[in-house]
């Protein structure tokens, strides 16, 4: 089975776009900011995915594009600015990040309830407490978790094994799939005899940005496979971390690449903008006694 995630995005647009249509009746517009500093190729892709994604749904995108030479203090003052406008709902700083830029201190100053990407210690620290509060989750493993409950795949008693544990996708994908009731290992870069761990997953997460990392033979027969990679191979063409070639025969589901979690990360990302706002409207008109 190939877990389409572009078609599922655009199922999931028409949804959208009539609650956006709604809640503008109301006089509430969901609102994007997106901030990108230097010249990154894949990133300008990314966010120009995001902008043309929010503009179909109705949500209204503003992308701030800075020079690579941006320095921390005026990105800080920009968000400032961001975070102090009341019609902004999400506040998106667009990863990576030149080096002479602290991620961390960047993330932090987002204020919290404009934090789209759910990369705040608050909203990291209610995913792994499994809190039962609303909170943003970074988009492209609450994605995938929205393609697996699609494909009615679920992760209860399964042994969900994660090959990759960078703060964007491996360790949030490994909080939500233990919430989700499977069993988790987390592998990564370091990770000796890695097949050993892959051969013996029911649900494989691969997020390396190593192209073609895993072969079929690192598959365990009818397993699902999530190919979180956006690679190039030696021809320049866009190819994910799994060799999906000869990995689908093996496999029991699994994503493409391009067209499976790329188009979710976006979707998930306008479905907190939405949620976001919808959640700034409820405080207002509700007085804090
Ligand atoms: N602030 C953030 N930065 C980054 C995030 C994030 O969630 N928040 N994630 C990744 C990249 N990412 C989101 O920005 C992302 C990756 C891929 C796609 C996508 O649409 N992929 C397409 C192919 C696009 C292409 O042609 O190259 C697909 O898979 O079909 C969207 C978003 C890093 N940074």
């Amino acid at each position: 089975m190939i877990l389409d995630g572009k078609a599922l995005s655009n199922q999931l647009d028409v949804n959208m776009k009539a609650e956006v249509a709604e809640l503008k009746a109301t006089g509430l517009s969901p609102k994007l900011v997106v901030i990108i500093v230097g010249h990154d190729p894949a990133s300008q892709i990314y966010v120009h995915n995001k902008h043309r994604k929010a503009i179909k749904l109705g949500i209204e995108s503003i992308i701030e594009r800075r020079e690579a030479d941006f320095t921390e203090a005026e990105l800080l003052q920009l968000i400032d600015q961001y975070n102090c406008d009341d019609s902004v709902h999400g506040i998106l700083v667009q990863l990576p990040l030149p080096k002479h830029i602290d991620e961390g201190k960047i993330i932090r100053a987002i204020d919290v309830h404009k934090d789209v990407d759910g990369f705040s210690p608050e909203s990291v620290g209610k995913l792994f407490n499994n809190s039962h509060e609303h909170y943003p989750v970074s988009c492209t493993p609450k994605g995938i978790m929205t393609m697996l409950s699609h494909y009615h795949i679920d992760p209860k008693g399964q042994h969900a094994v994660i090959v990759g544990d960078s703060n964007i996708v491996g360790r949030p994908m490994g909080a939500l799939l233990l919430n989700a009731g499977a069993t988790v290992t987390y592998t990564h870069i370091l990770t000796e005899n890695l097949s050993a761990h892959t051969k013996t997953a029911d649900i494989l997460i691969v997020a390396t940005g190593v192209a073609h990392l895993i072969k079929a033979a690192d598959i365990k027969p009818g397993a699902t496979v999530i190919d979180v990679g956006m690679d190039r191979d030696e021809n320049g063409k866009l190819v994910g971390d799994v060799d999906y070639d000869h990995a689908k025969d093996v496999a029991g589901a699994i994503t493409p690449v391009p067209g499976g979690v790329g188009p979710m990360t976006i979707t998930t990302l306008m479905q907190q903008t939405i949620e976001l706002a919808k959640v700034a409207d409820h405080r207002t008109l509700q007085p804090v006694r």
